[in-house]
């Protein structure tokens, strides 16, 4: 007879693990936040933070991106990337609260926090890496989930080898060492009908005194 790996009582946590991509360093965190604490940090900050949906200039046409943002940090965080220059908002207590449990998961300080808020399955980020010179040359980033799981795709700069890992509610993907330098990473659109997500990046800029 199997003995139950759990009591009645006792929380099926699933253990974290590195994700194999050669030339990187990823680690995945399944469960890392509670159903209940994730469903509630979910709604406070759909309600609660300013978002808005930035256009970037490409080809002299102005383009909304697809899905809504809002950039949160220390009141010297500006951030440019792709041509948008962002002002930081002040963190609010979900996104410091958040931020605290990321540092001592990771053991990194972490200064600033991108949150996307993709309102369904046509909201997407395209593949890119976060290597702006702010970020230093081996950031480390702490990317957590919050709703609708999607697939997070991973390719190799030069291999174009493929990996996707799904992100799933209440996850933590932290991403450090080369992986900016060897991969790029995005979220696909899908035509299938799901829910929205939330994610929120943090990050550590490296800034001129
Ligand atoms: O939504 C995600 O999981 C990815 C977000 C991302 O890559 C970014 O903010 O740079
Ligand atoms: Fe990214």
């Amino acid at each position: 007879m199997q003995l139950p790996l759990f009591s009645g009582t006792e929380k099926a946590v699933k253990s974290p693990f590195t994700l194999p991509l050669p030339e990187a360093h990823v680690r995945y965190y399944p469960q890392w936040l509670t159903t209940e604490q994730a469903n509630l940090y979910k709604k406070r900050l759909v309600e609660s933070l300013p978002w808005r949906q930035d256009s970037l200039r490409m080809f002299g046409k102005s383009i909304p991106i697809p899905r809504l943002q809002s950039w949160h940090g220390d009141a010297n965080c500006h951030y440019t990337y792709s041509g948008l220059s962002l002002s930081p908002a002040p963190w609010t207590k979900e996104l410091a609260a958040i931020r605290d449990l990321c540092s001592a998961e990771v053991g990194a300080h972490f200064n600033s926090v991108l949150a996307n808020w993709y309102r369904d399955g046509q909201d997407s980020m395209s593949m890119h890496a976060d290597d702006e010179p702010e970020l230093g040359p081996a950031p480390t980033i702490a990317s957590v989930t919050l709703g609708e799981a999607r697939p997070f795709v991973f390719k190799h700069k030069e291999t174009k080898a493929r990996h996707v890992q799904v992100l799933e509610h209440g996850s933590l993907l932290v991403m450090s060492g080369s992986t900016q330098h060897h991969y790029f990473h995005g979220i696909a659109k899908t035509t299938k009908p799901i829910g929205d997500r939330i994610n929120l990046t943090y990050r550590q800029l490296i800034l001129p005194d």
